[in-house]
């Protein structure tokens, strides 16, 4: 089949609970990415993110168990490839492929795929590399190496969460941000609200400014190495969850244990609830929301994970007891619920 046009990719990268899947979501809503296929990458094994997205589009793949830079790679290409299969057939027409890496991600690998493999560089072309940072909690998350890379990686940097600090912050956050990466145009956003055409259609990705950060990109496989400190939790129940006893639970966790959780998500079965119930937060800063209703023939079910450093299992497993049975009474830390 005779091919035109490279199908242009975005990739959208960011430390964990930066606004990548609401930046995703507003791309979503845009006509001109009604035909855009997404390919989602969630560190657990949950598809919580992909239930988040909206659903609008047909082809919405998740890439789950693992991160998308190390042991899935080798599912990117697959997933790209079936999608090739499936435009020669002309049973899709895509527009643009948008990839939402992990939080945990470095971007370098995700690159390097549509660079190296001469099928992906013969049907694909980068348009460009953007990072989400949460402006709030980059410099915490800046200890982490991952965090720095994604920075370095990126053509456009979206400074989001700037409704949570000062100016002044945001000024001294942007001037750490260059010096980290002179290239990359940075802005401003609140919830991701970028204009549409500062990402789509830019064209931006400049492959010798990536060749200056890392010079054998299009050569060396890649050794990443995740912050084994970094690690997940997930949790999951067929049982209705008692609303009081997660708020409680939920109260707890925040604060106490707010700095060490860098994400925490999910979609909750609530007794008396008929809406699903969306619990997710970033450290301290946390919302819950009802959700679309459960559709009749869907299982009811709760799925939660917790992503952070110094996670104790059999702690968060018996909070999650305490959500669900009612005659557990859980004592933590002092702390005595009943
Ligand atoms: N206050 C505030 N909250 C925001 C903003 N943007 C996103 N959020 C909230 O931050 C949380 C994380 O946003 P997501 O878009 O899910 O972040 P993410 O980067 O996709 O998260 P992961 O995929 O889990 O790494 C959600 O509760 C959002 O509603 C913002 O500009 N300001």
């Amino acid at each position: 089949m005779l091919k035109q046009h490279k199908i242009p990719v975005t990739i959208l990268t960011g430390f964990l609970g930066a606004g990548k899947t609401t930046l995703l979501n507003r791309l979503l809503r845009d006509e001109q990415n009604r035909r855009a296929a997404v390919i989602i990458n969630e560190y657990g094994d949950t598809g919580i993110d992909s239930e988040l997205v909206i659903k609008t589009h047909e082809e919405i793949i998740e890439i789950n168990k693992g991160c998308i830079c190390c042991n899935v790679r080798g599912d990117l290409i697959k997933v790209l490839k079936n999608l090739i299969v499936k435009m020669a057939k002309r049973e899709i027409h895509l527009s643009r492929i948008i990839i939402e890496t992990t939080g945990l991600a470095n971007p370098a690998p995700v690159i390097q795929t549509f660079l190296m493999d001469e099928v992906m560089a013969y049907w694909f072309d980068i348009d460009s590399v953007c990072t989400v940072v949460d402006s709030k909690h980059l410099p915490l998350h800046l200890e982490q190496e991952i965090a720095q890379e994604q920075i370095a990686f990126a053509d456009l940097i979206i400074m989001n969460k700037a409704d949570l600090v000062s100016q002044e912050e945001l000024a001294d956050l942007k001037l750490r941000i260059k010096k980290m990466n002179m290239t990359a145009e940075v802005i401003t956003t609140t919830n991701s609200e970028v204009p549409i055409n500062k990402l789509i259609g830019v064209q931006s990705f400049d492959l010798s400014a990536k060749l200056k950060i890392q010079s054998n990109l299009l050569t060396e496989s890649h050794h990443h190495h995740h912050d084994d400190n970094v690690h997940s939790i997930i949790l999951k129940s067929d049982k209705p969850l008692f609303l009081d006893r997660v708020n409680k639970w939920f109260t707890y966790l925040v604060q106490m244990k707010g700095e060490s959780l860098y994400r925490y998500k999910g979609i909750l079965n609530v007794k008396d609830i008929d809406n699903r119930v969306v619990y997710q937060g970033v450290h301290m800063l946390f919302a819950s929301t009802e959700d679309r209703k459960w559709k009749q023939d869907e299982p009811r079910k709760s799925e939660l994970i917790f992503i952070g450093t110094k996670l104790d299992e059999e702690e968060l497993k018996k909070g999650f007891r305490y959500c669900i049975d009612e005659k557990f009474k859980l004592q933590t830390e002092g702390y005595f619920f009943r």
